[in-house]
């Protein structure tokens, strides 16, 4: 038995209740439950204080829901999630993590030790962000570069900024917002992300409009794709890659975080992973998307990641219709469902020896694999993961070259890592890892 933690909005009283998990996400899968998300609320109290209008981060939401009525989301998810589609960004994924293993490199020169990569969250959040950034602008932002270009300090800055203070803001009451200046420096945040993001979306038009007005063809991948389709009009890309950058940052950053934590401190489970990229690289070059398809452990070391680590902890479905009985506790219209991916995945029933790093166990070599709902830290349905396929691209791509070239070593002083839930789930200190270089190859 999980707590699973039940919200009743309909009577403004909150509830704990003790459910079985596997109920919960057997419901979902059979679409049981509505397809509103948690944000609902946040949005209501907000739009108590001004008018939507007015603010930010109302916009995001409201673009968010008119994204999904206006069927622009399946728009999102068709250049996004299926994995025929994933499979364009290859070459665009690959050349970040080239710079990114430069990165390495320079970072490991410059350590004492020669091999140490210090605090490992701050590479990767570089490193996922000018992943995705590179996919939805389709041009490098320099993430990854010596010294980062001002103007995407500023973005990075302006994220931090309106991640910091989406707390105070949900928790304070709206009267402290004339008095307190967490709403203000939160609007600030979001201000600075979205002229970001008008400014790169502002330059790829500009570029296609160059090309139309040449007849020329026009070439390009996300942004150009929502570009130039004429059902989408340039707020709604504004929104929609605004949100999509949001979400694609710490989610992967952390899980590759997670995912050679837990390598650092497997050797066993290093070498099965080596000898499993190795078997289908037997040079230096570089994997292409389709060729990940072949190394089944790497997918496992993923998978099994996130079941330890589910990096988005916690995801709602709202019931709005039916009254619904669930593993024998009933429950009101307008229900909200707050899932725990974190105990789901913890199940000894489902995973026996939770806590232990086993990706074994999602191969399919003829032995019982566990339920497929018993991990599922993508959600699932219509409002699962746009953005799972890239993140599975990224993370897939990134680990093959890294684990080919490097034997990864947990830097003693470090200790044991905790999980901590801010939104996403995150480690509790610095994480520094040592990269000792398996043998010579072209890489830089
Ligand atoms: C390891 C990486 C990631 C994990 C574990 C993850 C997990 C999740 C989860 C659990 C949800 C809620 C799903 C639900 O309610 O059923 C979600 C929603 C979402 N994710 Fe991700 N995500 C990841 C990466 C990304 C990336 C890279 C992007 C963007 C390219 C992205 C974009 C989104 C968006 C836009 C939504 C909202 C979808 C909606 O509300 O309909 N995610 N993600």
């Amino acid at each position: 038995m999980a707590v699973i933690f039940a919200v009743s909005s309909a009577e403004r009283r909150i509830g704990f209740s003790f459910l079985r998990r596997m109920a919960v996400a057997m419901d979902i899968r059979r679409g049981a439950m509505d397809n509103a998300a948690s944000s609902v609320t946040v949005q209501d109290s907000h739009r108590k204080l001004k008018t939507v209008d007015d603010l930010p981060e109302i916009k995001t939401f409201r673009m968010l829901y008119t994204l999904i009525f206006k069927g622009y989301l399946n728009l999102l998810n068709k250049r996004m999630l299926h994995p025929k589609d994933s499979v364009q960004y290859g070459d665009v994924v690959n050349a970040v993590v080239t710079d990114f293993i430069k990165r390495i490199y320079y970072l490991r020169q410059m350590s004492p030790t020669g091999d140490l990569v210090s605090n490992m969250t701050n590479e990767l959040y570089r490193f996922s962000l000018e992943g995705i950034s590179s996919i939805l602008f389709e041009t490098r932002i320099g993430c990854l570069e010596k010294e980062i270009p001002a103007e995407t300090q500023d973005f990075i800055n302006s994220i931090a900024q309106m991640f910091t203070y989406s707390m105070p803001v949900v928790l304070l009451p709206n009267w402290t917002r004339n008095y307190l200046p967490f709403w203000q420096w939160y609007i600030n945040g979001w201000e600075g992300i979205f002229k970001f993001g008008k400014k790169m979306i502002d330059m790829k038009m500009e570029a296609i409009q160059k090309r139309v007005d040449a007849n020329q063809e026009i070439a390009g991948e996300y942004l150009t794709y929502l570009l130039s389709n004429v059902k989408m009009s340039s707020k709604d890309v504004y929104g929609s890659i605004s949100e999509l950058l949001l979400a694609g940052v710490d989610t992967t950053s952390n899980t590759m975080l997670w995912a050679l934590y837990l390598l650092s401190r497997d050797p066993e489970a290093q070498e099965a992973l080596y000898q499993d990229v190795t078997r289908v690289l037997k040079d230096d070059r570089i994997p292409t998307a389709q060729e990940v398809n072949s190394m089944p452990y790497l997918k496992a070391v993923i998978k099994e990641a996130l079941r330890m680590y589910p990096v988005v902890p916690m995801n709602s479905r709202l019931i709005a219709e039916n009254e619904v009985v669930i593993g024998g506790h009933f429950f009101p219209k307008k229900t909200t469902f707050t899932l725990c991916h974190y105990a789901i995945s913890h199940d000894e029933k489902v995973f026996p020896e939770p806590r232990k790093f086993k990706p074994d166990r999602w191969l399919r070599d003829g032995r019982t694999r566990p339920n497929p709902f018993g991990s599922i830290p993508f959600g699932f349905g219509v409002r699962g993961c746009v953005g799972r396929r890239i993140a599975e691209l990224e993370l897939h791509l990134a680990m093959a070259r890294l684990i080919k070239l490097f034997e990864i070593r947990l830097d003693p002083t470090v200790g044991e890592v905790q999980s901590l839930n801010r939104t996403v789930l995150v480690p509790d200190r610095q994480v520094n890892l040592h990269f000792v270089e398996r043998q010579k190859t072209s890489e830089p």
